[in-house]
């Protein structure tokens, strides 16, 4: 990269995306607050994904624009790494860095930033990018900010995928850098998921699906996969974002129904439908039924976990592979989900931090990792070396019930999004596995009961002041807050309760269960007001 391209790269940042006094930070969802705020960001964020590149030896890295469940005036942004995993964690501070660098320091922060990764500048020429975005109005602009970034820094590749899910981002990274995964195109992603699907499924119409696309992008790729996978998978969106009311994450998708433990918008209650509902970027699912009563009953990314987990042990056993196959959740998975799996399935469980980068990396220590948020958030992934082994077995050396089974898990494992959670493939995944089992939305519920729990925000001067060990399971800042927190926790029975600040929100979360819904609430508002009295609350304390 030539110093006349370095200087380029300063002065179209300072005089066509010049950074206000705001303080930018690369957190658990990339870079994500007001959209109105944003557009210096992508810019750099160009400059840091060419970067990136170089890293790879010019290898495809992907960048998504959205903010996901966040309200449609905010958006965001992320780093996609080649294999579709998210950015490397030692790369976010560099991010932090560049986002933050002041007006006129970008060429100098850039040859910092380069020095210190051991870059070298000139190969910038051989960076390749791919990019694409969510339903957000504020998308188009924004992009037009990063392409501008990938211009200045001159990449020689960068390619538009369009308004797409961000698993589907990932899915196309991967295959640019790795066709063994897949045709790199939005085709090559239904093409391969449907044809799985179909074949697991087989002719016959699948249940009635009703679909929540949250008023975002999942509603119109779903309804284009809807080409590819034919009657199989019975499927009826709704808040597809038809109506000229209709307002991205509003009063529906998948973060509505987990925090508001409840049905969104336009769901006529029907029972023996399955209902399933995206999150804004489609990277997330939460499942729900009404039962007999009309009574809903949500099955959120822990009963998923185990619904995935529980049958993916069996399928490979019976299909005769000896593997060791791991839970991964954090400390928002309900108790009962743990202890399910800990007495009945009798799988290993790891607890990770919030975030999927952490829960991916955890689900790598196993054969074959499972892992979800409570909010659905999550996938399945198997370690390439164990995938190589299953895909090579001489399957005429089994048995002809392991030889089916065998054929099955081969389907499976094309049928799931390895790089990032998928709402599309998660849900298929889901149909699938209660296909196989014969069972209802009642049937899976039955496994365990959900401990009542609780979920509140508590806006703070600084959360940063709030600090977490243990899984973000314990605070150790400020002092006295987890003593505090301790002491009401014990007079609840089967309580627990953790504080911990949000990453992707300027507030502090406080998450509460026990035994009944009336001691859950009473314990979400005791901890929520501890929290506003020793972190620093800022307005008035949260009450019932
Ligand atoms: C309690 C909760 O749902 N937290 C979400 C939320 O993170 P916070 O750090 O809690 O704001 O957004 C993340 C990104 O989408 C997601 O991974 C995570 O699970
Ligand atoms: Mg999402």
């Amino acid at each position: 990269m030539s110093d006349a391209a370095l200087k380029r790269c300063d002065e179209v940042g300072s005089s066509k995306h010049p950074l206000k006094d705001v303080k930018f930070s690369y957190g658990t969802a990339g870079f994500r607050t007001k959209a109105n705020t944003l557009d210096p960001i992508m810019y750099r964020v160009g400059l840091m994904a060419a970067l990136r590149s170089v890293k790879f030896k010019g290898q495809y890295i992907g960048v998504m624009v959205t903010a996901s469940h966040n309200p449609v005036c905010d958006n965001g942004v992320k780093i996609v790494d080649p294999y579709g995993d998210m950015m490397e964690e030692k790369w976010e501070s560099y991010a932090t860095t560049l986002a933050n660098a002041p007006n006129g320091e970008l060429a100098a922060t850039l040859q910092d930033i380069a020095k210190a990764l051991d870059l070298n500048l000139e190969d910038i020429s051989k960076a390749k990018v791919i990019y694409g975005y969510d339903t957000r109005p504020s998308c188009p602009e924004l992009v037009a900010s990063l392409v501008d970034g990938f211009n200045a820094i001159g990449v020689e590749v960068c390619k538009d995928l369009g308004v797409v899910t961000t698993p589907q981002l990932h899915f196309v990274t991967r295959c640019l850098n790795d066709p063994s995964y897949g045709e790199a195109t939005l085709e090559g992603y239904y093409r391969k998921i449907a044809e799985a699907f179909k074949k697991i499924q087989g002719p016959g119409k699948g249940p009635e699906v009703v679909l929540d696309g949250a008023n975002g992008v999942g509603a119109p790729r779903t309804n284009d996969f809807k080409k590819y996978v034919g009657k199989a998978f019975n499927v009826t969106i709704v808040n597809d974002a038809s109506h000229k009311d209709d307002v991205l994450n509003d009063s529906c998708g998948a973060d509505f129904v987990k925090v508001q433990q409840k049905a969104p918008n336009n769901v006529t209650p029907t029972h023996g439908v399955h209902y399933v509902s995206f999150d804004g970027d489609a990277d997330r699912v939460m499942y729900y039924f009404f039962d007999k009563d009309m009574k809903f009953h949500m099955l959120d990314g822990d009963k998923i976990a185990t619904l995935i987990g529980g049958y993916l042990a069996e399928l490979v056993k019976d299909a005769g592979h000896s593997l060791n196959l791991g839970v991964v959740q954090t400390a928002y998975a309900n108790g009962s989900s743990t202890a399910y799996l800990e007495n009945e399935m009798k799988v290993p469980i790891a607890c990770t931090p919030t975030g999927v980068k952490h829960l991916h990396h955890a689900a790598k220590d196993f054969d074959i990792g499972v892992y979800f948020e409570a909010n659905g958030h999550g996938t399945v992934i198997f370690d390439s070396k164990v995938e190589k082994k299953i895909r090579d077995t001489d399957a005429s050396k089994l048995s002809a019930s392991q030889q089916e089974k065998h054929a099955l898990l081969l389907n499976v494992i094309d049928l799931i999004n390895q790089t990032v959670g998928d709402a599309l493939s998660d849900a298929l995944m889901v149909e699938v596995v209660l296909k196989q089992k014969n069972w209802t939305c009642e049937d899976w519920d039955a496994c365990y009961t959900d401990l009542p729990n609780r979920q509140l925000k508590v806006s703070v001067k600084d959360r940063t002041a709030v600090q977490v060990t243990n899984a973000e399971r314990q605070t150790t800042a400020p002092a006295g807050l987890q003593e505090a927190v301790d002491e009401a926790v014990a007079k609840y029975s089967k309580g627990r309760s953790f504080v911990r600040p949000s990453g992707t929100e300027d507030v502090v979360r406080v998450y509460a269960e026990a035994e009944t819904r009336e001691l859950c609430d009473q314990l979400a508002y005791e901890v929520a007001q501890i929290t506003h009295r020793i972190a620093g609350g800022i307005g008035e304390a949260p009450s019932q």
